[in-house]
């Protein structure tokens, strides 16, 4: 298909743009009426008739606007911007996804309308409406799909129509789409893809030199190239991986930080001229693999690659709309995999003694035996990974994983209301809401931010914004035995905070990569934190940036924990050779 829409949300670009081009619109359409006939028979300037003309246009339809907004009282409380009419839109622009944590921290509404022009947009702030909304079969995630894929991947919009069931003879992709992501994510299928990933992984760290270990100038960077080559040639297949060559690596990251501009869709070529020659290239070398059917016909290509274009091949894609959308798949399982990967990287690492646990706890995990590592150690070690996420074994590690996501997502995930329907909370423990019912209205836009959720101090405490390792870890017996009554407060402290962690979206769309991501991304940390130091690393050096279309957040250029880095094999742990394996 091309991009399912969760893909896209995935990529996180929502009404956000939608919002922007409705905007762009009604000033083009005002404009139109500035025609030559006009200018001829007045013996005013045609400038000055011009804006005459544009002004009046504009008054017009600013009171059509307003009269035509209109909003029930059973609706979400309304948020009127500051600069009445379009504040909400230029908000967004301003400070992207920040501005929803400004509403929030402004309004602490659980749920709100916010009028932009004389259209509405519904964001919903508390975690228990969210998965009331993201579990409703009245949202539709489908309706963005129409407007972003041919956009952002180039796909022809009669391609899409075919996906959906437009056309009037093929069905709406989705459900067998959904099937695909079940199958190809799970079981032997998510083993085999994780195992061939790690391999790539375990090939980067035994290459890495006894004496000078690596030299990293810049910690995300190595990163980046690291998880896009491994997971590319799990996804892709060895031999005929289209992404085998570091030029075509840097073309799909290029691409990522680009696309912004290409959500206009206004002349690509000229105006996200930058995303559109990066995603050609990613896009050509993709059309030779399809054209090749390497896709069905390789026996190394991952389940999620084939499965997926062979029920695209079903619907009549030829190759090259083929390559357009699969440029989703590998900044899909690259794009949070990799920000999560290295937050959870630099923070263990830039606290010694963290760094210490942490290391402590994964020796018994991977050895079986308590107490520090041994000072020294040779000969082959083997990471398994469903040994480290089990929260029994690593609590300490799964919670650090958890409290980089938390941070770090800055996703906002989209639906569109399909028929009224009135939203109540989920029964879940998230926060002390009532269960008051909002009315939404069928045609609106709904966002639902992770951010404000995951720093909200109502539901974190007062050190929301900071990264604390030990916050998702979950009251014990022996606590229990301790002190009851404090027991029983941690517990449903951290039953809430589990309820409000949402970084996978929800309801059919709930990311089917998590698994992969949360035993890929444990598998690396738990070799690196075992066998090598990263030396050089600066906390200092270390800030988080926004995320521009809300993705997980990465390092602010020039603070990825400070240059001339080096990754260094632990001394006395110098001969070992990394294995990884899934269960043992
Ligand atoms: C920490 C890493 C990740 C995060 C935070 C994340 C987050 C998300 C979110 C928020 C969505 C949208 C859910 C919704 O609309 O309700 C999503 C969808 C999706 N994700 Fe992930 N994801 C991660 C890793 C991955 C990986 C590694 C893969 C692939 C191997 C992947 C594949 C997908 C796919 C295919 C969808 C679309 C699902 C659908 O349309 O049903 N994700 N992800």
């Amino acid at each position: 298909m091309m991009l399912t829409t969760r893909e896209q949300e995935h990529l996180r670009y929502s009404g956000l743009f939608g919002l922007g081009r409705e905007f762009v619109q009604n000033v083009t359409i005002a404009l139109r009426g500035l025609n030559a006939p006009i200018w001829m028979q007045s013996p005013t300037s045609p400038v000055q008739l011009g804006f005459a003309c544009l002004l009046g246009l504009l008054t017009w339809q600013l009171f059509t606007f307003l009269a035509s907004f209109e909003h029930d009282p059973n609706e979400p409380p309304l948020i009127k911007p500051k600069m009445p009419v379009v504040g909400h839109l230029w908000g967004l622009l301003r400070s992207q996804v920040n501005y929803f944590s400004e509403l929030y921290s402004r309004t602490k509404l659980p749920i709100a309308t916010l009028p932009v022009a004389n259209k509405k947009l519904y964001v919903i702030f508390d975690p228990a409406y969210q998965q009331a909304a993201l579990t409703s079969n009245q949202m539709d995630a489908q309706s963005f799909m129409v407007d972003f894929v041919p956009r952002i991947f180039g796909v022809k919009k009669g391609t899409v129509d075919k996906l959906l069931g437009k056309d009037g003879v093929h069905p709406n992709i989705m459900s067998d789409m959904e099937g695909v992501f079940n199958t190809s994510l799970s079981g032997n299928n998510l083993q085999q893809l994780l195992l061939t990933t790690l391999e790539q992984v375990a090939n980067t760290l035994n290459a890495i030199d006894k004496e000078d270990g690596l030299k990293v100038p810049n910690l995300f960077i190595f990163f980046q190239k690291l998880l896009t080559r491994s997971t590319s040639t799990a996804l892709w297949g060895k031999d005929n991986n289209p992404y085998n060559d570091q030029e075509l690596i840097d073309a799909q990251w290029d691409f990522e930080g680009n696309m912004g501009p290409l959500v206009i869709g206004l002349l690509p070529s000229i105006t996200a001229r930058r995303a559109y020659l990066a995603r050609s290239k990613v896009q050509s070398a993709l059309s030779r693999f399809y054209m090749a059917k390497h896709d069905q016909t390789d026996p190394q290509v991952s389940q999620f690659v084939r499965l997926r274009s062979q029920l695209l091949r079903g619907y009549d894609i030829p190759p090259d709309e083929l390559a357009k959308n699969e440029t989703a798949i590998t900044l899909v399982a690259t794009t949070n995999a990799l920000s999560t990967l290295f937050w959870c990287v630099a923070e263990i690492f830039s606290d010694s003694e963290l760094l210490s646990d942490v290391r402590n706890e994964v020796f018994k995990a991977v050895f079986g035996r308590t107490g520090s590592p041994p000072q020294k150690f040779s000969g082959k070690v083997k990471v398994s990974a469903k040994s480290l996420v089990s929260e029994e074994n690593c609590p300490l590690l799964n919670s650090c994983y958890r409290e980089s996501i938390r941070l770090a997502s800055q996703i906002v995930t989209a639906r569109r209301v399909l028929t009224d329907i009135t939203l109540f909370p989920s029964s879940s423990p998230s926060k002390d809401n009532n269960s008051k019912g909002y009315l939404l209205k069928a045609d609106t836009n709904v966002m639902m931010p992770a951010k404000p959720v995951h720093r909200d101090p109502s539901i974190w405490g007062p050190d929301a914004d900071t990264f604390n390792p030990r916050r998702f870890i979950a009251p014990s017996s022996e606590d229990r035995n301790k002190d009851p009554d404090r027991y029983m407060q941690d517990l449903t402290r951290h039953r809430r905070m589990k309820a409000s962690f949402v970084p996978f979206g929800g309801g059919k769309h709930l990311c089917p990569g998590r698994h992969y991501a949360f035993l890929e991304n444990l598998s690396i940390i738990a070799a690196l934190v075992l066998g090598f130091d990263i030396v050089g690393l600066d906390k200092e050096r270390l800030k988080m940036g926004d995320s521009k279309r809300g993705e997980t957040a990465k390092p602010v250029a020039g603070f990825e924990g400070g240059h001339n880095l080096v990754l260094r094999r632990r001394r006395g742990w110098e001969d070992v050779q990394w294995e990884f394996g899934y269960d043992s």
